[in-house]
């Protein structure tokens, strides 16, 4: 494995890009903005200069991981990839409409991952070419400093692809968990319910905001409170995650929060907009209720 491809340069794309390319990989990446390209290399070059003056990375280094990321708009970038890593937002729709237009630049041996957060591995497997040279690949955020990458087989998966995306996985220095084609697999199966519910609890006036975060921060050993988590991790994709819950498993109790829908009409997304259970506009996160 020598070249990764990476599709949409969001926060999660940014993260993969940067790892791999740390790692020794040469990276192509493509977003729909140039803006957000813009965005995620600035990202990237500020956490690289942050681990040159750890005394992590050496100058060279560094300057040689931020050479290997080639960015772009088309996905003729693909051609050369073995592997693409699906990055774009948390959508069955936009995931099948960017596996429709990757497959006919890829080479025939090339394996496809998915970091959906949630989104069944076997239905977007089915939407390609070469379902068995597809698997979930789902990072955690932030990806440079979280230690786990969640796998996931899709009935199609073949053991070989398996193998080589677990070693891929090792070879960033990160530890594997395997999980079964579920809606949400294991992560977001537990987690998501625990902030959906702090969102239950904020809605149903047991607490504020501040309250709610301090309670699980200093209460449960949480590093972040759930409402600051949920910023975090962007309210559109914590609500795309309770649909899947909702609709793939058929039961009452992954209803998303009224609240977090009406935060996503909104607009209001979380850091990425600036505004989510807090405000971000001044340096101090501000909670909003
Ligand atoms: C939704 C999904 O599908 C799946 C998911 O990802 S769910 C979300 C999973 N993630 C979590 O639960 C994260 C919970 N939060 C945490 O673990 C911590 O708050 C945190 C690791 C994000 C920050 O840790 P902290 O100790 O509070 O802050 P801080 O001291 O500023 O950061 C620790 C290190 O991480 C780095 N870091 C923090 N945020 C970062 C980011 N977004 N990107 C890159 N590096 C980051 C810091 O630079 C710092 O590095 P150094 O050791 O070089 O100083
Ligand atoms: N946020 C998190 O904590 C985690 C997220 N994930 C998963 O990772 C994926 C990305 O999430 P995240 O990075 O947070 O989301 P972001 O919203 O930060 O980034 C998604 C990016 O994909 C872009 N995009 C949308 N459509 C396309 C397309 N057709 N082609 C190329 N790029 C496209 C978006 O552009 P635009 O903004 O213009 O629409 C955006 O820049 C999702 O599947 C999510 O569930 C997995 C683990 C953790």
């Amino acid at each position: 494995m020598e070249r990764i491809g990476i599709i949409g340069a969001g926060q999660m794309g940014t993260g993969i890009a940067q790892i791999c390319a740390v790692a020794g990989y040469d990276v192509r990446m493509i977003d729909v903005k140039d803006e957000v390209i813009a965005a995620s290399l600035a990202t990237i070059e500020t956490n690289i200069s942050r681990q040159v003056a750890r005394g992590r990375l050496s100058v060279d280094a560094a300057e040689i991981a931020q050479q290997r990321i080639v960015t772009g708009k088309d996905y003729a970038l693909f051609g050369d990839c073995d592997l693409v890593i699906e990055a774009a937002s948390e959508d069955e729709e936009v995931k099948r409409d960017v596996l429709k237009s990757l497959v006919p630049h890829l080479s025939p041996d090339a394996i496809i991952a998915t970091n959906t957060s949630s989104i069944s591995i076997t239905r977007l497997a089915a939407a390609t070419d070469r379902p068995g040279k597809f698997v979930g690949m789902h990072f955690m955020n932030p990806v440079p400093v979280m230690q786990l990458v969640e796998l996931i087989r899709a009935i199609q998966t073949e053991q070989p692809t398996f193998d080589t995306v677990r070693r891929l996985a090792e070879s960033l220095g990160k530890t594997v968990s395997v999980a079964e084609d579920f809606p949400a697999f294991i992560v977001n199966r537990i987690l998501m319910p625990m902030i959906n519910e702090a969102i239950y609890t904020l809605y149903a006036g047991v607490g504020s905001v501040e309250s709610i975060d301090t309670a699980m921060k200093l209460g449960a050993n949480h590093p972040m409170g759930p409402l600051e988590l949920a910023d975090f991790i962007g309210l559109d994709t914590c609500l795309a995650i309770m649909h899947s819950l909702h609709s793939g498993l058929a039961d009452a109790k992954y209803q998303p929060c009224p609240l977090l829908v009406k935060y996503v009409e909104a607009g209001w997304l979380g850091r990425k907009t600036k505004r989510g259970f807090y405000d971000y506009h001044s340096e101090r996160p501000v909670p909003t209720r």
